[in-house]
């Protein structure tokens, strides 16, 4: 035998009044939405809606199209049922509401809800629903003088705040300002507004737009982009901000359905890559979830989202056609956003490469103008690897992009899906050890002394001692660490603290010698020839130390304790060199 769900009558009211929705103040909105979807159906277009309060007891008052009794009980008393669908149960477009449940939203606030209402000439009936799910219709004693419908509620205790008439005529405001129809709080308008973008002259419309920014969303755009999707009902304003945004964070719009506010932060309208831009819009078509507090996430939102893309990427490419300074000044704020948007498409790559100034060791240019001068891409994936290789890379000719930057190796390495036959290089510091040409076989011999008492004193830092000969001459050291030596040195760090035990674990995964990091030395610097020529070993070691100490720096990499001890007994101890002792002066 089929048998139909049985349902508590208070769990639903109490589940849909008080868990459905963030806060009770969305009350005045159900109310509102209810009296001017009544006025809607009456197909006129002036009506005044009225809400009054004393701050214990409120009406809201509609001269909309009204109910009969009979469709009292169909649609007050049926959770669910809503005059708003059409045979087939869909929205009608010209209904703000559909899921015939907010009404339920005044139990957020009172405990009885009174709808004394007047459809044509019928009689006027009065609804009396109570929030233990009990409700009962009388004839109203009193009828109502024209059509239309007067809800009344009183404050259950403890929610009287929801009363204050300058509460319901902030809320009135935030959520109404821009509907059609007039509605006065207390005799106050809280309508009036009309959309921001209304303004049928465009240098009207612009300030318009740039004064509601200013207003409302407390900023002064860097632009502001007219938004159009009429499959979506869709108008309104992407505003460009003035100041960057963070790409993590989910911007909010504020997003109007119907001329309703849905609210100040809504997600998901824009493209993740639109972090750029906060939208204020008005659409007919796009659906709301139950609680009428976010979009709901569907085909038509989907396509809305994109077409919205479009149009932010369409401003973007006219800017660049039209005025190239401003989009400089536009990717100055904002250069984060559009290369990640870069990274999927290519117009947008297209617009960075031309634009987009990068660091080389050539001076600041865009990609475009580098290809332009070098053919080759040449670049480093880090900004560390592009500090150690910069000045050596210049001195033998070749210009280095540093794509350390965010997003940008990753947009070097999409270049030639662009451009089919363009070459791109990375280069890794020991790469450029290619570069570096050995010194003679009489000079390695000659020197052997040298490199014994330069390797020893490297020893205890890790560090392998190499002698070469590169440019420039006038770079008397480089230490070189690539991405393997740079975890086996970190290793040996670890395990020099570590105790005993422990460090033989690790010395377990240590690496060959090879994977060391190079201190090169330069056989063609003057000061380099003449430290390999001393035969005091202990001056020796104390500008080995101090070569190290300076390509440390010179390549941006972190000392250590060892590193900053070292470097400090290598001063002192060259300062006492030099410096002469008693005897000595005269
Ligand atoms: N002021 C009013 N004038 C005329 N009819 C009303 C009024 N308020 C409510 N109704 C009727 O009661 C029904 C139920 O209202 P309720 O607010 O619960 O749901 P809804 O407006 O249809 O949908 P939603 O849940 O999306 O708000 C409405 O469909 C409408 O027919």
């Amino acid at each position: 035998m089929e048998r139909t769900f049985q349902v508590d009558l208070r769990g639903i009211v109490d589940l849909l009044s008080h868990h459905l929705y963030s806060s009770p103040r969305v009350y005045v909105r159900e109310l509102l939405q209810n009296a001017v979807d009544a006025v809607s159906a009456c197909g006129v277009t002036t009506a005044t809606i009225e809400v009054a309060t004393d701050g214990a007891r409120l009406t809201i008052a509609d001269p909309g199209i009204g109910l009969t009794e009979a469709q009292v009980h169909e649609l007050l008393a049926t959770i669910g049922r809503s005059s708003k669908r059409d045979e087939l149960g869909f929205a009608r477009h010209e209904f703000l509401g559909q899921f015939g449940i907010g009404l339920l939203s005044a139990f957020l606030v009172a405990d009885e809800v009174r709808v004394l209402t007047r459809c044509g000439d019928a009689p006027t009936v009065e609804w009396l629903g109570r929030s233990d799910g009990t409700y009962q219709v009388t004839v109203a004693g009193d009828p109502r003088p024209e059509p239309g419908t007067t809800v009344t509620l009183v404050a259950r205790a403890g929610s009287e705040q929801w009363f204050a008439a300058p509460t319901v005529l902030e809320l009135a405001k935030l959520y109404g300002s821009m509907l059609p129809f007039r509605v006065l709080v207390n005799g106050l308008p809280a309508t009036g507004d009309g959309l921001p973008w209304s303004a049928a002259d465009p240098a009207m419309r612009r300030a318009d737009l740039v004064g509601y920014a200013q207003d409302i969303l407390g900023f002064t755009p860097f632009d502001a982009i007219e938004l159009k999707v009429p499959g979506s009902g869709l108008t309104g304003v992407a505003y460009v901000l003035p100041f960057p945004a963070n790409p993590a964070e989910k911007a909010g719009h504020r997003v109007y359905l119907k001329r309703m506010l849905l609210g100040e932060a809504i997600e998901g309208l824009l493209p993740d890559w639109g972090f750029f831009a906060r939208c204020v819009i008005d659409a007919g078509e796009l659906r709301p979830t139950a609680s009428r507090e976010a979009l709901y996430q569907d085909g038509q939102l989907e396509e809305t989202r994109e077409a919205l893309g479009d149009q932010l990427r369409g401003w973007l490419v006219g800017l660049a056609q039209k005025d190239p300074d401003r989009l400089g000044e536009f990717l100055n704020i904002h250069h984060l956003g559009v290369k990640a948007l870069a990274l999927h498409d290519d117009e947008m790559l297209r617009l960075v490469d031309q634009w987009w100034p990068v660091e080389t060791n050539v001076g600041r240019m865009t990609l475009a103008d580098f290809r332009a001068r070098y053919g080759l891409v040449r670049y480093t994936a880090t900004p560390d690897e592009f500090r150690q290789l910069a000045a050596v890379a210049a001195a033998q000719d070749i210009a280095l992009v540093n794509g350390g930057y965010v997003y940008d190796a990753q947009l070097i390495e999409r270049l030639p899906g662009l451009e089919p036959g363009l070459k791109i290089e990375r280069l890794d510091p020991t790469d450029l050890a290619t570069r570096f040409e050995a010194v003679e076989p009489g000079v390695e011999l000659s020197v052997r002394a040298f490199l014994g008492a330069a390797q020893r004193s490297m020893d205890r830092l890790g560090c392998e001692v190499l002698l070469r000969t590169f440019e420039p001459a006038s770079l008397p050291a480089l230490y070189l660490l690539d991405r393997s030596a740079a975890f086996a040195a970190e290793l040996r760090h670890t395990r020099d603290k570590a105790d005993e035990l422990w460090a033989g674990v690790l010395a377990a995964f240590d690496k060959p010698a090879d994977d060391r990091p190079q201190l090169v030395l330069n056989h063609r610097n003057p000061l380099v020839r003449r430290i390999a020529g001393l035969g005091d070993s202990e001056l020796v070691g104390l500008s080995v130390e101090a070569l190290y100490g300076q390509a440390l720096l010179l390549g941006y990499h972190p000392i250590r304790p060892a590193d900053a001890a070292l470097l400090n007994r290598s001063f002192l101890g060259l300062l006492n060199q030099a410096v002469p002792t008693d005897e000595e002066t005269p």
